[in-house]
């Protein structure tokens, strides 16, 4: 049976800035190579928000925005073999082709295969699934799970268990995959390692469960709103402080309080300023600090180069890491036996109508994931 249009109900972006408005779009059938997936939930993470300020270089208006989904193959296009109907699937906004240059490499998970074509919204072949009244709606990170169907790539699909609950393991799709994998994939945390950790949204407090994970001795967490302390403490944080408790930059603070700085930090913000702060807190000789915060278009980031002379590293980390399509399977296995939990980071859950109270409650500081549940 050839698949065919169908209406979704999706929260459209139609310019920086602007709320989200709930439409119903044209969502058109998988082509070769595609699929087409029915959201259950989304996450909404602070990189959707950062793509309607208008500060990401890349944003497209008029879009579908989401990134954090987990849903049900609804069709799929000629050719396609690793995923039938009714299969569980997390969308990849970092697909995973196994035959590119950087697939090959054994070095990283950014596979280059669609990334020009998904950094302008499209598809592989150059053009758009979704539509309202025949005006094109651009396509967000090769996943747009803010449309109750989407069309997405076979390659940027994870085949999961299908025993798994959607409502949760959404949050692999981005957040904690991206926080617990920068802990394991990119520092490469050990037992008895000083870690610390800066901003406590999603993001730092899935390295606060990966640090735990890995043994770390000592976590600091970090954030100027005190009321995330509370969480960063159960999930395994040491020590909490408030920069603004302090009259000397944080990052003699935590030199001060670790002997000589930490093995590790982790910049969760987005922040260059901390960006700094995060690679000076390091000890000297090894310390190594992962960015993984997302600065506006333009921004840079400074230090003294003696700082990297006298052996402290600075690098960053992209989803994690991992490569989602061999990997991220098993990070819902190790959810499902019961390794570490999810329903902790989900403070809010609420029906799309409600999406644009998401961003608010985000913007507050007073959410650390918002869920979006399509049957709500
Ligand atoms: N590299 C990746 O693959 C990847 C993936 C997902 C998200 N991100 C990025 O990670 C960052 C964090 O995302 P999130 O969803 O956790 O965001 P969030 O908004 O939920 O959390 C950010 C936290 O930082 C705190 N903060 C803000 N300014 C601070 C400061 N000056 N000092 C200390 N704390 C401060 C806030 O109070 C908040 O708790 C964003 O930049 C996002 O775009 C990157
Ligand atoms: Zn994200
Ligand atoms: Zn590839």
């Amino acid at each position: 049976m050839t698949a065919s249009v169908l209406k979704s109900r999706a929260a459209v972006a139609w310019g920086a800035g602007k709320p989200l408005t709930i439409e119903t779009v044209d969502v058109a059938p998988p082509k070769a190579g595609e699929v087409r997936v029915r959201i259950v939930a989304t996450g909404v993470c602070h990189t959707d928000a950062f793509t309607l300020s208008g500060d990401d270089p890349e944003g497209i208006f008029p879009a579908i925005l989401g990134h954090e989904g987990a849903g049900i193959v609804e069709s799929v296009g000629e050719g396609v073999t690793s995923v039938q109907v009714g299969d569980h699937v997390i969308p990849l906004y970092t697909p995973e082709c196994g035959e590119c240059k950087f697939c090959k490499s054994g070095k990283t998970n950014l596979c280059q295969k669609i990334r020009e074509t998904q950094g302008k919204g499209l598809m592989p072949d150059g053009t758009t699934r979704f539509s309202i009244d025949g005006q094109p709606i651009y396509h967000y990170m090769g996943t747009s799970t803010f449309s109750e169907y989407t069309v997405l790539p076979e390659i940027s699909l994870a085949k999961i268990n299908p025993e798994a609950p959607l409502e949760e393991v959404c949050l692999l799709g981005c957040g904690v995959t991206t926080g617990m994998g920068a802990v394991s994939n990119t520092a490469k945390v050990e037992p008895g390692d000083t870690v610390a950790v800066f901003g406590l949204g999603g993001i730092g407090l899935s390295v606060i469960i990966g640090a735990a994970m890995a043994g770390a001795g000592r976590i600091i967490a970090i954030d100027i709103n005190e009321s995330k302390f509370e969480l960063a403490r159960k999930l395994g944080a040491t020590d909490c402080i408030n920069p603004k408790d302090y009259d000397k930059s944080i990052q003699e603070v935590i030199v001060e309080m670790t002997d000589g700085g930490v093995e590790y930090s982790f910049e969760c913000i987005g922040n260059v300023h901390v960006m700094r702060s995060a690679l000076e807190c390091c000890h000297k000789g090894w310390g190594e600090s992962v960015i993984i915060g997302v600065a506006g278009a333009g921004q840079e980031i400074s230090t003294r180069p003696f700082q990297l002379v006298t052996g402290r590293v600075w690098r960053g980390s992209a989803f994690g890491g991992v490569k989602g399509r061999s990997q991220l399977p098993e990070y819902v296995e190790r959810y499902m036996n019961g390794e570490f939990k999810l329903d902790d980071f989900i403070t809010h859950t609420m029906s799309l109508d409600d999406i644009n109270d998401a961003f608010d409650l985000m913007h507050e500081g007073k959410s650390i994931r918002t869920v979006i549940h399509y049957n709500k």
